[in-house]
């Protein structure tokens, strides 16, 4: 939403030292009250009573840290503003990519670790750290198809190799469950799917798509890893699933949530309640994808497309309780 007033403010961040572009323009880059007062002060007028109730305090925690949030995306681009920067970020994540998968690749070929094992791990770091990226791009509109075209080039390369069309044996030992090269073009393809969708559709303006991905990656990347080793004590109503890796599955998307929507709102992304709102809902969303994750309906449709929609849909629902976007 828009204000009237375009003239930027300038604020100098009491932990930081540096200024920050908070203005009536992008009002959202203003995260607290006391900003919020100070701009209006300066720009003598009130803000109309509509916009008022979108805001909503940050935290204590957030506000003892800092005057106006630090990194909102106007703020960063105006610190380090490149015509250049997106296509670097957007090339390091490609890199990245590249070295995470050989990386896997290699542990996985020298025997150090099992492949099973090695597939579970790349399904498990490789969302979160592409989420890591995104604070990096800057606020130009253009920045999330860049930050987009780091899972659509992996899609690619996985419909060449599982295709048959290209060969990387490498991907197919690091990425397949029992070295078949069809394998790519299910679970991983249906995974960088739901990264390029994040990416578009959510972005880094709310939490609703690091919570999707964290349950995707570091719950259900967690339920195999656990499941298989500690999972003896089998579901009542599926098999093939254990109690151990369904506790593991809510656990590890619970945390691996809450810290990504945590650092999101600590670098001024979007400002998010305290932990004890906040926690309870992100738990509550982990539960339900939890139990969507051990249902035994895996034939029909993949955990990596389940999984996501379930959280994303639900994020999505109850978003607008928990923060106020900041971008
Ligand atoms: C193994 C994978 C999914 C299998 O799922 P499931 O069937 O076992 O449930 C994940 C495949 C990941 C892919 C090959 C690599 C994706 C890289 C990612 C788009 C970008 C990471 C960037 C970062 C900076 C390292
Ligand atoms: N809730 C869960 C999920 C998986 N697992 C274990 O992880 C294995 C693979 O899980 P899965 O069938 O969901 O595999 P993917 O389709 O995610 O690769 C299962 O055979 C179980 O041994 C578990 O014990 N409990």
């Amino acid at each position: 939403m828009f204000l009237p007033v375009p003239t930027p403010v300038e604020v100098v961040s009491h932990r930081l030292r540096v200024p920050l572009a908070c203005s009536f323009k992008n009002p959202s880059a203003l995260c607290s009250h006391e900003t919020l007062k100070i701009s209006q002060s300066r720009f003598g007028h009130e803000l109309p009573s509509s916009h008022s109730l979108h805001w909503r305090p940050c935290s204590s925690r957030q506000q003892s840290k800092s005057f106006c949030r630090a990194i909102s995306t106007e703020s960063v681009a105006s610190l380090v503003e490149s015509p250049y920067r997106d296509l670097a970020c957007c090339g390091l994540s490609i890199i990245g990519a590249l070295v995470l998968v050989k990386g896997f690749d290699v542990l996985a070929s020298s025997g150090l670790i099992d492949q099973k094992l090695s597939r579970k791990l790349v399904h498990t770091t490789s969302g979160p750290l592409f989420v890591l990226t995104w604070p990096l791009f800057s606020a130009d509109p253009a920045a999330r198809f860049l930050a987009a075209t780091v899972p659509l080039l992996n899609f690619l390369r996985l419909l060449g190799v599982g295709s048959g069309v290209i060969q990387d044996k490498g991907l197919v030992l690091s990425v397949s469950r029992s070295g078949d090269r069809s394998e790519l073009l299910k679970g991983p393809l249906y995974y960088c799917i739901v990264l390029i969708s994040v990416a578009l559709l959510c972005w880094r303006d709310s939490p609703a798509g690091l919570i999707a991905i964290s349950l995707m990656c570091g719950g259900d990347g967690l339920a195999d890893i656990i499941g298989r080793r500690l999972g003896t004590i089998k579901l009542p109503y599926n098999s093939s699933k254990s109690w151990a890796g369904s506790a593991a599955m809510f656990l590890g998307g619970t945390i691996m949530s809450y810290s990504l929507v945590s650092l999101f709102c600590n670098l001024g992304l979007f400002s998010c309640y305290q932990p004890n709102v906040l926690l309870p809902y992100i738990s509550g969303i982990a539960f339900i994808a939890t139990v969507v994750e051990s249902l035994p309906i895996n034939q029909v449709v993949d955990d990596n497309i389940s999984v996501p929609f379930v959280s994303l849909a639900l994020s999505l629902m109850v978003t607008n309780s928990l923060v106020l976007p900041c971008s």
